[in-house]
């Protein structure tokens, strides 16, 4: 079964061309990684399936419901949530208050909370606590709980792990891990050690175009390949 079908997807920003042809498929549960170098369109893609940027072409199929011309909002109401890259949180305002305006009821469930505090313990130390104040990494988590207190059907993470230390990024791999045993995440990577850990499948873009689509065992195991379209060299 697949979450989500990108097929010939096009989007324009003001006068430039972005996304020439986006096409690739994530399946349903795991995580599925976006990979690309700087430019190449990634948060465009996210943008783009999220509705924050309307494709001019193409479609962006989530089961039967075509996205392509929705509302943001509506999309949000279909079970999709965004972590931005700048994390869109409230800094003067609580952690706690920054998850009560992630909910739709104002309610939390408290059963889902306690699977939250399980995964970040830092929020529930915080709880009270402006979210401003918390380091880049408790940030980052609570970007991500917020992205989770409702059930959600995708996620859609823009690079999570940019400036985290090597700990907060194992950590943060390993809440994702338990995330996508519930929830299919699509996931915007640089961090290709990150990504790798992660990823069952991934696609690589470049210059608004998929130049690679695969297994990640495929790809992790093709050095000339990442070298050709990531410039890793490791
Ligand atoms: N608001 C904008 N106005 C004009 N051009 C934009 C805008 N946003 C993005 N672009 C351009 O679109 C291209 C793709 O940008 P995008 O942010 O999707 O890349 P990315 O792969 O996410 O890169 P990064 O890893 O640096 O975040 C880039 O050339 C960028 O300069």
């Amino acid at each position: 079964m697949s979450a989500l079908v990108l097929d010939g997807v096009q989007t324009r920003i003001g006068r430039y061309s972005v996304l020439h042809d986006v096409s690739f498929t994530v399946p349903e549960g795991g995580v599925f990684v976006l990979l690309g170098r700087n430019g190449a369109g990634k948060t465009t893609t996210l943008r783009s399936i999220m509705g924050l940027w309307q494709p001019e072409a193409g479609s962006v199929k989530f089961g039967a419901t075509e996205l392509r011309g929705m509302h943001t909002s509506a999309i949000a109401r279909l079970g999709i949530a965004f972590v931005p890259e700048d994390m869109g949180i409230f800094r003067g305002l609580t952690v706690a208050e920054n998850m009560v305006l992630a909910t739709e009821s104002g309610r939390f469930d408290q059963k889902r909370l306690d699977w939250i505090y399980d995964l970040f313990p830092a929020l529930k130390k915080f709880w009270h606590s402006a979210a401003g104040g918390l380091s880049g990494g408790q940030k980052q988590m609570l970007a991500v709980a917020r992205a989770i207190i409702e059930p959600r059907k995708l996620i859609l993470i823009d690079e999570p792990t940019k400036g985290l230390a090597p700990a907060i990024v194992d950590a943060m791999a390993e809440a994702f891990r338990e995330i996508s045993e519930r929830t299919t995440i699509l996931l915007v990577e640089q961090n290709f050690e990150f990504a790798r850990s992660l990823g069952r499948d991934m696609a690589v873009i470049e210059d608004g175009r998929i130049v690679h689509r695969g297994s990640m065992d495929a790809f992790a195991e093709d050095r000339e390949l990442q070298t050709r379209l990531l410039s890793l060299s490791v």
